[in-house]
């Protein structure tokens, strides 16, 4: 049996792709072999020796210790893509509750009382407290242009928006997928001096962390809409708190609610709902689940954020993985191991990433747990797993 260790709540449609009689899933488990997650943080507990994989259903891996798992020998994985469309509308409503003021409108409605007479009356009389902008015709700057910021440009473009975007490692697959009539700013500090609305579109880690600062504010447009539905630092909340004191910034979008921040006016925030959506959580859960019984049976990796693309068709029984640092002569010696115990090497894959490797060794044989020792005792071996095949 695999045992799996869940946090948050994981979508059931993808639970019940780990089929009951190999799996035993729960959110209290001994010796797991996986942690399936979401957004919980992970990087205040002491992962058990006995994992071999972390899956997290949803793109930001910043709640996980990305580092120590890489040097454990632990793949730790995403769903790229698989919440983008969630994250995508909500920004859009986003803009529309700031630039319509529907909050505050909102607000308003709801403190009124008396007959249809007194109402219609109330909301004619200050319906001209709450006089927007449309977004046609505004500037849009989107700042990381991955799966969410693409989404997030086009769906502008089509709202009649200019938009302006900033990524400095842009992929071939999300330019093809870019609007043509999305512009190339030169640099964040040109993307954010120009936009009446900046969207922020990247993951937190210690290059975003603060990037919009007190400087980076400083040159905005004056009653510019700042949105993040990124992670709470990638802003410096005391400079977003003053360019809103002072009318710099006419509001701050986010979803990620600080204490700095609650009852500041012209905040707009929301309790992390970005990917929380039927269909997200589903997406999000399939393809986690998929990914982590691919590897937990075969090895296979995909979407893993610290460790290469490693896939090979199973068609033998007997398969080990090992995942390794990506210093010379690690398949030498893992092969001399097989070899020199009698075991006759059917198919090998070995690929890196970084500092990291991870190979995949098919065997005409079981291989014995007395060369698995042998071969996890390499200087430079990090995980060592044997893989049964099982019956389909
Ligand atoms: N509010 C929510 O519920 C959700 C929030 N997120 C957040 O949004 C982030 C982005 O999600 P995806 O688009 O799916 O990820 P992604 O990995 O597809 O895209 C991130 C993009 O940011 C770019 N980037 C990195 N550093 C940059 C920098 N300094 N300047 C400009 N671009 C930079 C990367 O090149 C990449 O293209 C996630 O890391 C997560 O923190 C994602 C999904 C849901
Ligand atoms: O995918 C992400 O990065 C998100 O922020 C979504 O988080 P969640 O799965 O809703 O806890």
């Amino acid at each position: 049996m695999y045992k799996v260790l869940t946090y948050d709540n994981i979508a059931v449609t993808g639970l019940e792709r780990l089929p009951r009689d190999r799996y035993e899933v729960a959110s209290e488990i001994q010796h797991p072999d996986a942690i399936l997650l979401r957004s919980f943080d992970l990087k205040g507990v002491t992962i058990p020796d006995s994992v071999r994989c972390i899956g997290r259903a949803g793109a930001g891996v910043n709640n996980i210790p990305v580092a120590d798992c890489s040097r454990r020998g632990i793949p730790v994985f995403n769903t790229p893509g698989a919440n983008a469309n969630a994250v995508k509308e909500i920004v859009v409503a986003g803009m529309l509750l700031a630039a319509r003021h529907i909050c505050e409108a909102w607000d308003f409605t709801r403190s009124l009382a008396g007959d249809d007479a007194a109402l219609a009356q109330a909301v004619e009389r200050n319906k001209k407290n709450f006089v927007g902008t449309e977004l046609a015709g505004k500037t849009l700057g989107v700042l990381g242009l991955g799966a969410v910021g693409v989404g997030v440009a086009n769906a502008a473009v089509s709202l009649g928006m200019n938009v302006t975007g900033f990524d400095p490692a842009l992929t071939v697959e999300r330019a093809w997928q870019l609007s043509a009539a999305v512009s190339r700013a030169g640099s964040t500090d040109d993307l954010i001096a120009h936009a009446d609305f900046i969207s922020l579109h990247v993951p937190l880690n210690g290059e975003t962390r603060n990037m919009i600062d007190a400087g980076r504010l400083g040159s905005v447009k004056k009653g510019a809409v700042l949105l993040n539905f990124s992670r709470a630092g990638i802003v410096d909340e005391v400079a977003v708190r003053a360019a809103l004191e002072h009318d710099r910034l006419s509001a701050y979008v986010s979803d990620f609610p600080t204490a700095r921040l609650m009852g500041v006016k012209g905040t707009i925030l929301l309790p992390h709902l970005g990917a929380s959506t039927v269909e997200a959580e589903d997406n999000c859960a399939v393809m986690i689940a998929d990914q982590i019984r691919d590897f937990l049976e075969n090895g296979n990796i995909r979407n893993s954020v610290n460790y290469p693309t490693v896939e090979m068709p199973r068609c033998h029984p007997h398969r080990i993985g090992v995942a390794n640092e990506n210093i010379p002569n690690m398949v030498s010696q893992i092969s001399a191991a097989l070899g020199e115990a009698g075991l006759n090497i059917l198919e090998l894959l070995n690929k890196s990433r970084g500092e990291y490797a991870y190979t995949l060794i098919d065997l005409d044989t079981e291989v014995p747990p007395a060369v698995l020792d042998r071969i996890a005792n390499i200087r430079g071996v990090l995980s060592v797993h044997p893989l049964l095949a099982h019956r389909p």
